[in-house]
């Protein structure tokens, strides 16, 4: 992750950014996939909210803890055979989620991508601040989250584009999922083949080069670090436990929208973010105010869920809300999070936001699967869904809370940010 004093060729570097985008659209068409077969899989193999919940919480289990050892590891063998090792990995887990014959082994499938796929980011993050050192790094890493999206809204339009595919029930979608896993391996083995010529030549760290993780590290970052942190964590939980799990569910059996419409609706949501999350990120850079449109785009989803779940308004309004502020929360996260602790610890301090980020996520998903399992939600009982509802709506305030309180105590400027660091 180190940056060499010469840089490898601007073509190629471009080239690196454009396949590792192209593998992290696989990534996240895979971690997207289950929420378009959950009524699928409901119907057809019984499962149970809980169950469907556990499918997507079970990616973020292991990352609890192994998302810091996914760090150290990408720090010493490098990115782009991290990058290669790990979308094995992730394919070998959409696999055996596409083709196991039983919950269990669905679960375990789920398990093992997740193990892959969260150091996979960290490792697709380091590939790019290997190749732009310079000042694309924010514009090239908003691309690739940007692709990255487009990945999630293709996984919520496969109901509308591969309607053939659904129709013939809960397996063919997974199997069309390990199928884009393997176009992901492809990207990453393309990457890994190019990036031995300027990592022979010099021009890029050549790994085995991890300083050593001190745990006393932890307790320097400052006030504003633990405020994003349990922000992150809060935001984070809600938005991807209702959006990639539960929404295209709720749209389906509380708005009465078929399972197409409601996975278009979902999609949206992505859609807006390819484009809005890289765009947010150069206009915050250029206005060098990163607290102020934090607490805008996390203030926007409680409103969002408030506006979903009181009122009958169009799921236009929703959808706009919960996409502005899906662009606009990590399009300023990340760079805040580098403003507010020292370089030599940026990658600590994202492995730590991510450890108790993946907790969060998987809790929020077995209780709000929970939640609608007691309340028995379903199309017949939509009030059902009020409990997740409420339990998302109260999480995402307590977020805003944490976002105002980072503005107010050490916000107004990005070179405040950094002296309260
Ligand atoms: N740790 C990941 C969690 C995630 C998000 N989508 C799929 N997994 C993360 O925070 N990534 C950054 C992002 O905004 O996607």
């Amino acid at each position: 992750m180190t940056a060499a004093s010469a840089q490898p060729p601007r073509g190629l570097a471009w080239l690196i950014g454009a396949l590792v985008a192209a593998s992290q659209f696989g990534n996240y068409y895979v971690y997207d996939s289950i929420g378009p077969v959950a009524d699928l899989l409901q119907q057809q193999r019984g499962f149970s909210d809980s169950q469907v919940g556990l499918l997507n919480a079970i990616y973020s289990l292991p990352n609890v803890v192994l998302i810091l050892v996914g760090g150290v590891l990408v720090d010493r063998f490098g990115a782009a055979r991290m990058t290669l090792w790990t979308s094995l990995v992730c394919l070998a887990g959409a696999l055996l989620t596409a083709f196991s014959p039983d919950f269990f082994g669905m679960a375990a499938g789920r398990l093992l991508f997740g193990i892959g796929a969260e150091t996979f980011s960290i490792a697709t993050l380091a590939a790019i601040a290997d190749y732009f050192g310079g000042s694309s790094l924010a514009l090239a890493m908003g691309l690739a989250l940007g692709i990255g999206r487009l990945g999630s809204a293709s996984a919520d339009m496969s109901p509308t584009w591969f309607a053939g595919t659904y129709a013939r029930g809960w397996q063919p979608p997974l199997v069309l999922a390990a199928g884009v896993a393997a176009t992901s391996l492809g990207a990453a083995a393309v990457y890994w083949w190019l990036d031995r010529g300027p990592r022979r030549a010099g021009l890029l760290p050549t790994g085995n080069s991890a300083e050593k993780f001190v745990w006393r590290d932890l307790l320097h970052f400052g006030r504003a670090y633990w405020y994003l942190l349990v922000l992150c964590v809060l935001w984070y939980s809600v938005i991807l436990a209702f959006r990639s799990t539960f929404s295209i569910k709720y749209f389906q059996h509380v708005h009465g929208l078929d399972l197409a419409t409601a996975g278009e609706m979902n999609s949206y949501v992505f859609l807006a973010a390819v484009f809005a999350t890289p765009a947010f990120g150069w206009l915050c850079d250029r206005l060098q105010r990163y607290a102020p449109f934090l607490a805008f785009g996390t203030l926007l989803l409680p409103v969002a869920l408030a506006v979903l779940a009181l009122t009958h308004w169009s799921l236009w309004i929703s959808t706009a809300l919960i996409g502005i502020s899906y662009s606009l929360v990590p399009a300023v996260m990340w760079p805040l999070a580098s403003r507010l602790v020292a370089p030599s610890r940026f990658g600590t301090a994202i492995g730590l936001m991510w450890v108790i980020q993946n907790a969060g996520i998987s809790g929020a998903n077995l209780v709000a699967g929970w939640l609608n399992d007691r309340a028995v939600a379903s199309a017949a009982n939509p009030a059902g869904y009020d409990g997740m509802m409420v339990f998302f709506g109260t999480a995402s305030t307590l977020g805003l809370v944490c976002a105002l309180v980072l503005w107010a105590t050490a916000g107004r400027r990005h070179h405040e940010l950094k002296a309260s660091a």
